[in-house]
């Protein structure tokens, strides 16, 4: 599974980068670093997904016990992201490999506008041959808007970089049939099929007072994950040089796999789940491009748009009879569309003064219907 794999999403749990829950554990780190600067040299590419921001905080501040009131537990993670982001910095430039922090709320990924500016961020410093590291802005989320655990983050992050596959590293083998820590006959899984709804059912809650989310955030963060395409492995990160060994393709931990077409799960979800802010009509070459040679549609075939809408927001595409033919995400507002459509993408810059994309709607963001 990881051997294919070029783009990985890998989360590390708080029970893996911390010395539980007492500050950093910088050995773990170090190793992490390590094994990650060898899937590099695999010509990978790697989103590391790390928690640990609170128990460095924490430390750093001498509490000794966690806190309960939200906003005590914000000033710990702020003080505390300083030292993660440091350390995974440190460790990664033994390897000559730069890192960068990603700080994310659930509302950055519900919105469109900022879902598709941070995917736009984060495949640029990809590209830049840079390590992401994320974790989840606790800092300014709220109750209702927290991740809360960093599972549910890393699955939507793969989604967001289509990422080929998730490694979520924790601190028992794999999914159970059941809690190992609670029904010691309890057998380990080595491969299912993510989103069988059986498996919600044999996981369990965290393992540690330091976690959040436990193996149920696990089995639904594959669920998540196959929507894209990426198939999970949740494996053991006590196990000896488990990365490198994961992606030589070694039979570690519980396989999830996605048995959905790429493209069909996230198209679908486009299709499906977006309410339509607008209206574009293209001419007959455009719609010859969408819909014979699967282009991206560009602001020269657009003959007309109606609509309020903004960057990211769904729009339907219309050929001349007024028929939908496709609807997906837009790369630019309504605005910002009428000034552009039926020019070349070089002119986009001097029409508006910069340039986001040169398409309107990516294909990626595109369904045909
Ligand atoms: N069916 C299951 N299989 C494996 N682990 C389970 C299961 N159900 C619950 N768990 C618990 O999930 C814990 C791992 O999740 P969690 O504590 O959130 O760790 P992390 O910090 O790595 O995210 C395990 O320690 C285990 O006690
Ligand atoms: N964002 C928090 C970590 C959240 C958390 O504990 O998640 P998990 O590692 O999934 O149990 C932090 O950095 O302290």
């Amino acid at each position: 599974m990881l051997k294919q794999a070029r783009r990985i999403v890998i989360k590390v749990g708080s029970s893996l980068v911390t010395n539980q829950g007492k500050g950093l554990d910088h050995s773990a780190l170090a190793d992490w670093a390590a094994q990650i600067a060898t899937l590099k040299q695999m010509n990978k590419e790697i989103v590391l997904v790390s928690s640990g921001a609170i128990a460095e905080g924490m430390q750093r501040l001498n509490w000794e016990i966690r806190p309960t009131a939200l906003y005590e537990l914000q000033a710990a993670a702020a003080v505390g992201q300083m030292g993660l982001a440091q350390a995974y910095a440190s460790n990664f430039s033994r390897y000559h490999l730069q890192t960068a922090q990603v700080l994310l709320t659930h509302e950055d990924l519900s919105n469109r506008k900022r879902y598709l500016n941070a995917r736009s961020t984060l495949t640029t410093l990809l590209k830049l041959n840079i390590i992401p590291i994320i974790n989840e802005n606790d800092t300014v989320a709220t109750d209702e808007i927290r991740f809360g655990d960093n599972d549910t983050l890393a699955a939507l992050v793969t989604n967001l970089v289509e990422a080929d596959a998730l490694v979520i590293l924790t601190d028992q083998a794999g999914l159970y049939t059941s809690d190992p820590r609670k029904n010691p006959d309890a057998e380990l899984l080595k491969e299912v099929n993510a989103g069988d709804s059986a498996l919600e059912k044999m996981a369990g809650g965290v393992g540690s007072s330091i976690s959040r989310g436990g193996m149920q955030t696990k089995v639904i963060a594959a669920k998540r994950a196959a929507r894209s395409g990426a198939n999970t492995i949740v494996a053991s990160g006590h196990e000896n040089n488990v990365l490198v060994r994961l992606s030589q393709d070694e039979a570690i931990g519980t396989r999830f796999l996605a048995r959905v077409p790429v493209l069909a799960a996230r198209k679908q979800w486009l299709a499906d789940y977006l309410p339509v802010r607008g209206y574009v009509t293209l001419d007959q070459g455009a719609v010859k491009a969408l819909c014979v040679d699967r282009k991206s549609l560009l602001p020269i075939g657009v003959t007309s748009v109606e609509g309020e809408f903004e960057r990211g927001e769904t729009v339907a595409c219309l050929d001349e009879q007024g028929r939908e033919i496709a609807r997906g995400l837009i790369n630019y507002s309504a605005v910002e569309t009428q000034k552009v459509l039926q020019q070349a993408s070089s002119k986009i810059e001097t029409l508006l003064g910069y340039v986001d994309e040169p398409e309107l709607i990516h294909r990626n963001n595109l369904v045909l219907l």
